[in-house]
């Protein structure tokens, strides 16, 4: 049976990158994914905006929505503090397999649960079963039609407190124009925007960051 694309970046990050070197799988990853076959990943220009997030909140508790292989959750994981975690929800089995060796041949698993399984299923077990009480960061980088249903249901869970910033990929290609709509016309958000371009292609793309105002 051939393999999958996702099983093919895993490999060659296995045969290229240095074990236990996030840095080194996040740059291999791109090296393939600009180079070889194009994949979803969030990139390296979005991910810099990713990195300057995480770095000015410091967060403790993260919450990533779409883990696919594990490119975000290795760049968030890198930079958390120590006993700070991040907590991934992956609906595509396949997808969550790859990410977990990913995620543990960059050597950043202690930090790192990949929880799989529909966002909307997920969202509500948080606090009970995975101990939340807030989410100091939120990275939706899934279904892009479940950002703002998502949202609300954070809000609804009691996820959210005074300052906790959610940052969305993709607001502009695919689009996520509903959870913009939804997201700036509500005062209990403050939003910007940040324009960018798609993962490894000269398209337009941008991300959206909402402080959540409480
Ligand atoms: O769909 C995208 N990402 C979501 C994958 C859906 C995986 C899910 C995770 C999960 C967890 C919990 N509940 C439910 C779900 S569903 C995505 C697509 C493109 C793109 C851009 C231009 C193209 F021509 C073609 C694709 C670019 C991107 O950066 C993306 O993130
Ligand atoms: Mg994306």
């Amino acid at each position: 049976m051939n393999q999958s694309k996702e099983q093919r970046i895993l490999n060659f990050v296995l045969q290229n990158a240095v074990r236990g070197d996030p840095c080194s799988v996040v740059d291999t990853i791109d090296k393939y994914c600009s180079q070889k076959e194009w994949a979803m990943n969030v990139g390296c220009e979005k991910g810099l905006i990713l990195d300057k997030t995480v770095e000015e909140i410091k967060p403790s508790v993260v919450l990533e929505l779409g883990t696919y292989c594990g490119y975000s959750a290795i760049r968030i994981a890198r930079l958390l503090k120590a006993g700070a975690r991040l907590l991934t929800v992956e609906f595509n089995p396949e997808f969550a397999a790859i990410a977990k060796q990913m995620i543990e041949f960059a050597g950043v698993q202690d930090k790192v649960n990949i929880l799989e399984g529909p966002s909307e299923e997920i969202i509500p077990q948080l606090k009970k079963k995975y101990e939340v009480d807030t989410l100091d960061f939120v990275f939706l980088d899934h279904w892009k039609d479940r950002y703002s249903p998502d949202t609300i249901l954070l809000q609804e869970c009691n996820l959210l407190r005074k300052g906790s910033v959610l940052l969305a990929d993709n607001v502009i290609c695919p689009g996520a124009p509903e959870f913009l709509k939804y997201i700036r016309n509500n005062p209990s958000f403050q939003c910007t925007n940040y324009p960018a371009h798609l993962e490894y292609m000269e398209v337009q793309d941008a991300m959206e960051k909402a402080v959540f105002l409480g």
